[in-house]
């Protein structure tokens, strides 16, 4: 196959900041997807339905001239987020569901929730109105490593959480463990996953060998290629639980290379070239479509696209940066390196 032509992708966890760097990101996304689930975590973080009106306003506003892109917004649930904002989410008609943060978990964690159990009633509002909660799903106590706080986020908070409130809608954002792959395949049609290219395309060597590549660190961290096979293995399945979800997550070049470095991976200009790139390596490139542009819009109970894109066989190279804000650059993930598939 030389040529794929899809239904037009969307991406159901993009990350487009705010301000000048809103508008150095967003046509990126807006050139190749339909639609995008836009992540909460400003500073300050987007909390009430006002202030997601106000961002997606913003966000329109830095579209390129012609644009149709759809920005889909999200509220922060802190531990005080009331029942009330739920419905006010639901009657905006712009809010598409609610993303948990548990406190210090990744950037712009600060607010999240300390305890699942502070927002039982604001939970059970979400699923009487069939709203979908968004995780983060990682653990923060210290004594657990970094490369289990996944796993035990499904024994700790996930399973209970789903005990309590059986209807509930969930997305298990960016996963990156076998475990996670297999609870949602075998959790009710309730219970999906977003998986990102990089979690798809690499394990943790392309982060640690040969010295320490900041650009592949973001959060959940990169695991083992044990992990990686079982994610690819989920992705191209067929299954309707998994869908697209780039977690592109722009950062200054400054604040990724640093003696403490931010985490992120930046892939929105080249998003569904790279899943191309990882569904191909699986043999599944025909699995390409349900997974970027039927899954989501059915979970989330959206029409798919009714426009289409066409990717060929062509390769194409990764500009070695991008302009940001105050003068900084990004550096998108493989910068530099070429890609066998471009957008026709
Ligand atoms: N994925 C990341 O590593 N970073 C995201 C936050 C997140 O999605 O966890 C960010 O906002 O930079
Ligand atoms: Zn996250
Ligand atoms: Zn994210």
């Amino acid at each position: 196959m030389d040529e794929i032509t899809l239904i037009r992708p969307d991406d159901w966890h993009l990350h487009l900041r705010d301000g000048e760097a809103l508008k150095a990101v967003v046509g990126h996304t807006a050139a190749q997807m339909g639609r995008a689930i836009i992540m909460p975590n400003l500073t300050p973080p987007i909390t009430t339905t006002e202030q997601a009106i106000a961002y997606h306003q913003r966000i329109l506003a830095a579209l390129p001239a012609g644009s149709r892109f759809e920005p889909l917004m999200t509220l922060y649930l802190t531990d005080t987020t009331p029942p009330e904002e739920i419905e006010r989410a639901v009657n905006s008609g712009i809010v598409k569901a609610v993303k948990l943060y548990p406190a210090g978990a990744t950037t712009n964690s600060a607010s999240g929730v300390t305890d699942l159990s502070h927002c039982d009633d604001t939970i059970a509002a979400l699923a009487e109105a069939g709203m979908p909660l968004l995780m983060h799903g990682e653990v923060t106590d210290n004594e657990i490593d970094i490369f289990d706080r996944e796993a035990v986020f499904i024994e700790r908070v996930l399973t209970p959480l789903l005990a309590r409130h059986p209807t509930l809608k969930v997305v298990f954002e960016h996963i990156t463990t076998q475990q996670a792959a297999e609870f949602v395949a075998q959790a009710p049609d309730t219970v999906a996953a977003t998986i990102t290219a990089h979690h798809l395309l690499f394990n943790r060597n392309k982060m640690l060998v040969g010295g320490i590549r900041p650009h592949y660190y973001c959060l959940p961290i990169l695991k083992r290629e044990q992990h990686r096979q079982a994610l690819l293995k989920a992705a191209t399945s067929g299954s309707g639980k998994f869908f697209l979800g780039t977690d592109s997550a722009p950062h200054a070049q400054s604040a990724k290379e640093s003696s403490c470095g931010c985490a992120g991976a930046y892939t929105a200009s080249t998003a569904i070239e790279l899943y191309a790139t990882a569904f191909e390596e699986a043999g599944a490139l025909a699995a390409l479509e349900g997974f970027a542009s039927l899954n989501g819009p059915r979970f989330y109970g959206l029409p798919p696209n009714r426009d289409s894109i066409t990717l060929s066989r062509r390769s194409q190279s990764i500009p070695a940066s991008y302009p940001y804000a105050q003068g900084e650059a990004i550096i998108p993930l493989l910068a530099g390196e070429t890609l066998g598939w471009s957008i026709s």
